[in-house]
């Protein structure tokens, strides 16, 4: 059977993407953003998943206020970078994984979670720039990846506890796939930022510490977090939060920690990232 081993968060800022693609990573500002990683870059070629389930937010790249799904699960072959209006990033194709996708699709939607189903995406920032801090910048991307988008930018979001209840709801799709896949799950996004409106630049890193506490700790607690508090302590991008807890309901009631990073800033953000090894 597929097994979920480890859970991985991580902020997914564009501008780290630009560094990347620029040749700008060595510079002091970006070198202290990814010296995060260098762990996680030895440990994931270590671990070789066969697929990530990428939990991101799409931004207005491949849906728009025209058509706006809560929840959307990848089952193409393939998944083309978009152009975020300079150009799509010079990063692989995304290989996807349909049989994986479609036998999740099934499961989860028939555990009651309504998820729609896209045949066809360019994904962006939101997917590729975790990849590029976890992987680097391989020719290809070294295992398949299953995007699953959540819309944490119109109003209104799902709250942190759908979110962490479907977690749960797809891990258990994942580890009834009858495949011995070594697959991990991501949540992406966060942590505090707000992009817009006079608190934009806001960071709290009071409040972003106690949510990888609890994220990490008492998950249930964090997907007690109302949005007004996600909001209010993290801004309103801060809002993204809700897709970490989606990773955390996948993984078991208790993980061990393999790797911790919070640093600010990076863009108008902090980025934050855990590394969570589920129990075998
Ligand atoms: O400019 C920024 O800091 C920023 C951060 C995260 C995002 O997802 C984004 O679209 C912009």
């Amino acid at each position: 059977m597929a097994k979920i081993t480890a859970g991985v968060s991580t902020s997914h800022i564009p501008a780290i993407g630009a560094a990347l693609d620029n040749g700008r990573s060595a510079e002091p500002y970006w070198a202290k953003v990814f010296s995060g990683f260098d762990f996680s870059k030895r440990w994931i070629a270590e671990e070789k998943p066969d697929v990530v389930f990428l939990v991101y937010n799409d931004h207005a790249s491949a849906f728009s206020l025209e058509m706006i799904p809560t929840f959307a699960i990848g089952c193409a072959e393939s998944f083309k970078p978009a152009d975020e209006g300079w150009g799509p990033r010079p990063v692989p194709i995304v290989q996807g994984s349909p049989d994986l996708a479609w036998h999740i699709a099934e499961a989860v939607i028939q555990s009651d979670f309504d998820l729609t189903i896209i045949n066809k995406m360019d994904v962006d920032h939101g997917l590729t720039v975790p990849l590029s801090l976890m992987f680097g910048q391989p020719e290809a991307w070294p295992c398949q990846v299953i995007p699953f988008a959540v819309n944490v930018v119109q109003y209104p979001p799902p709250s942190g506890a759908r979110c962490y209840a479907l977690g749960k709801a797809i891990r258990k799709a994942i580890e009834s796939f009858d495949a011995d896949l070594n697959v991990q799950i991501w949540g992406t996004g966060g942590m505090s930022h707000q992009l817009q409106g006079p608190r934009a630049g806001l960071i709290n890193a009071k409040f972003d510490n106690h949510f990888l506490d609890l994220l990490v700790n008492d998950p249930e607690a964090a997907a007690r977090i109302p949005h007004v508090e996600f909001i209010r302590e993290a801004g309103s991008e801060g809002i993204e939060l809700v897709m970490w807890l989606i990773m955390r309901g996948a993984l078991a009631d208790t993980v061990e920690e393999l790797h911790r990073f919070y640093h600010v800033p990076a863009s108008n953000t902090a980025v934050g990232h855990l590394i969570l090894k589920n129990p075998a």
